[in-house]
């Protein structure tokens, strides 16, 4: 595709003019639920959106942002900020990540590809060494397939194997690590009593240790690589299971958080740094909090920071993280091939483009949006604004985080007069969501109204049109629930804080003066998700979308 121009040519849409201002805002982590006071949205003063939801049904409604909705393998899964956001820019249902891996193993698949065969050379004489996400949250990665892959790797003749275990608390809940490192244990034990040399060789909390993205704060790549590449950590202990139970105790730990740590030997010597000659496999399929450490150890020229020393090593990826820069070079699984997305039609068809938020949702409204894909499509036509985010701090410390900036970048955006579409991500309710301190959550809930209320005046001032939605729930439930949906209690009695997104549905509203007066949401689509949103906003640029995008939200009533 895009060799020749008519392929891109859009339709015009018959009813609807070109030429408006369009502002997609996007609201990280803001389901729909019941209002009560764990639902942070609710309880925070968000004047905006409130009186948004008035619109309803004509101008507000909701969306599936979850599971099949979103290419995911269950209804069981909650939404995430990839699928959402592949979802809005595609406007197509692709599978993803999660599902893409679990067929390939299922087939076995998996071990049949050049990215396998690739680590393979390495089990005769080398360790393969597995780095990524121990949990069940399924946004990154899943511990089934881990314990498929360490299995399916034995069979195949790895004869020493390394996990190097992140633990997460982030897409489940907090205290949960223990458990499923008890889990991955019990497996490696079976492994090691059928001769396979198995261990855990090294961890840490995800959010401190490797998993940063969009280049945050390489830091904390630092601290992973320290840890499985040098062995290196400032705590040594002999059992994973242990290592975590001690350190939680320490001063606000958290499994999202918790220090580095390496598995030493009775002579206290680190059972798995790695080495020239091994093996290495990024267990994660979901890409952006994987793309900084394939780069550290993929890349030649690379001076984020000091690597020491870099082995020689068979690397993959479970998939390949990103597209344009084909990062990692192998993998096992291909990634899902998102292509001829919204923002590149859009531009294509001459609709100048403005991308912005801060650094650590940056790549959701560039990267994800565009199908897992880097760069801008058109300079001449498009604008990518980064804000750069806090760094080294959790942000229920600073709720408000750039949603501010974001809003006045936006702003004048429109002002200037030289977009004709807007696309933000406001991040708040999602990343302090993350952190389980509802209090702070109100107050990030409270910015985000903020932020909207700024770029829907700037709207207004030029006569444009707002669509205002989210990427899945977060900040609308901030506990867990038994299935009746009351909230679970732990044992000293204390609420059971949910830090992970959730299965509601998400809010889409439009409107401004731009809106043609006969514009509203149909009332046949009673089922629609966030691919619908692409031939949405598509219309509201005066086009339609292509026919195998997901139908229109929207249809022109004349009155
Ligand atoms: O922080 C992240 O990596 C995920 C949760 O694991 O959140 P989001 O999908 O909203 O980016
Ligand atoms: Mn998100
Ligand atoms: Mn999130």
């Amino acid at each position: 595709m895009g060799s020749s121009g008519d392929a891109w040519k859009l339709k015009d849409h018959p009813k609807l003019p070109k030429g408006k201002t369009v502002a997609v805002i996007v609201l990280d982590g803001w389901g729909e639920a019941k209002p009560n006071e764990y639902n942070a949205i609710s309880v925070a003063e968000t004047p905006v959106m409130d009186s948004l939801k008035q619109g309803a049904p004509e101008h507000w409604r909701l969306i599936k942002a979850h599971g099949n909705a979103v290419g995911l393998p269950t209804e069981d899964d909650m939404g995430n900020s990839e699928v959402g956001h592949n979802a809005l820019g595609a406007g197509r249902i692709f599978a993803q990540g999660a599902k893409l891996v679990d067929l390939a193993l299922a087939s076995g698949k998996i071990y049949d590809g050049e990215g396998f065969k690739y680590v393979q050379e390495c089990f005769e004489k080398g360790t393969l060494h597995l780095i990524g996400l121990v949990s069940d949250g399924g946004v990154h990665s899943r511990l089934d397939q881990l314990l498929l892959l360490l299995k399916g790797a034995a069979e195949r003749g790895a004869k020493r194997i390394c996990v190097h275990a992140l633990t997460d608390g982030r897409d489940v809940l907090d205290g949960s690590s223990v458990g499923f490192m008890e889990t991955l244990e019990n497996d490696l034990a079976k492994l090691r009593e059928q001769g396979v040399d198995a261990r855990v060789a090294s961890g840490g909390g995800r959010m401190y240790v490797t998993m940063d993205r969009y280049e945050n704060d390489w830091d904390v790549v630092k601290r992973g690589w320290d840890a499985q590449i040098l062995g290196e950590a400032p705590h040594h202990f002999k059992d994973p299971v242990e290592a975590i139970k001690k350190l939680r105790q320490e001063p606000n730990a958290t499994d999202q958080y918790l220090a580095p740590f390496v598995i030493v030997d009775d002579n206290g010597k680190p059972v798995g740094p790695i080495l020239d000659g091994d093996a290495v496999v990024t267990f994660n399929f979901r890409a952006d909090r994987m793309v900084m450490l394939a780069k550290a150890l993929e890349y030649e020229d690379f001076d984020k920071f000091d690597r020491v020393r870099v082995p020689k090593i068979h690397y993959a990826g479970m998939l390949q993280y990103d597209g344009e820069l084909k990062l990692p070079n192998k993998y096992l699984v291909s990634p899902p091939e998102i292509d001829r997305t919204s923002g590149e039609y859009l531009v294509r068809n001459g609709v100048r483009t403005f991308a912005c938020s801060e650094t650590v949702k940056f790549g959701h409204v560039t990267f994800f949006w565009n199908g897992n894909r880097s760069g801008y499509f058109d300079e001449k036509l498009e604008e990518y604004v980064e804000i750069p985010s806090d760094s080294g701090i959790t942000f229920n410390v600073k709720p408000k985080m750039k949603a501010l900036e974001i809003a006045e970048r936006t702003r004048d955006a429109i002002l200037s007069h030289k977009f004709d579409q807007v696309r933000v991500n406001i991040p708040n309710s999602d990343m302090v969501g993350h952190t389980g301190d509802i209090k702070a959550t109100i107050e990030a809930c409270k910015a985000a109204d903020d932020g909207v209320k700024m770029i829907l005046e700037a709207i207004e001032q030029v006569g444009g049109i707002f669509l205002v939605t989210a990427d899945h729930g977060n900040a609308e439930d901030m506990v867990k629930r038994n299935k009746k949906g009351e909230p679970l209690l732990d044992k000293n009695g204390n609420i059971q804080i949910l830090t992970s997104h959730t299965l509601e549905p998400v809010p889409i509203a439009i409107g401004g003066p731009g809106l043609l007066p006969g514009v509203r949401f149909r009332t046949d689509l009673p089922t629609g998700g966030l691919a619908n949103v692409a031939a949405t906003f598509m219309n509201l640029h005066g086009f339609e979308a292509p026919s195998d995008y997901e139908p229109t939200l929207i249809e022109v009533v004349d009155n």
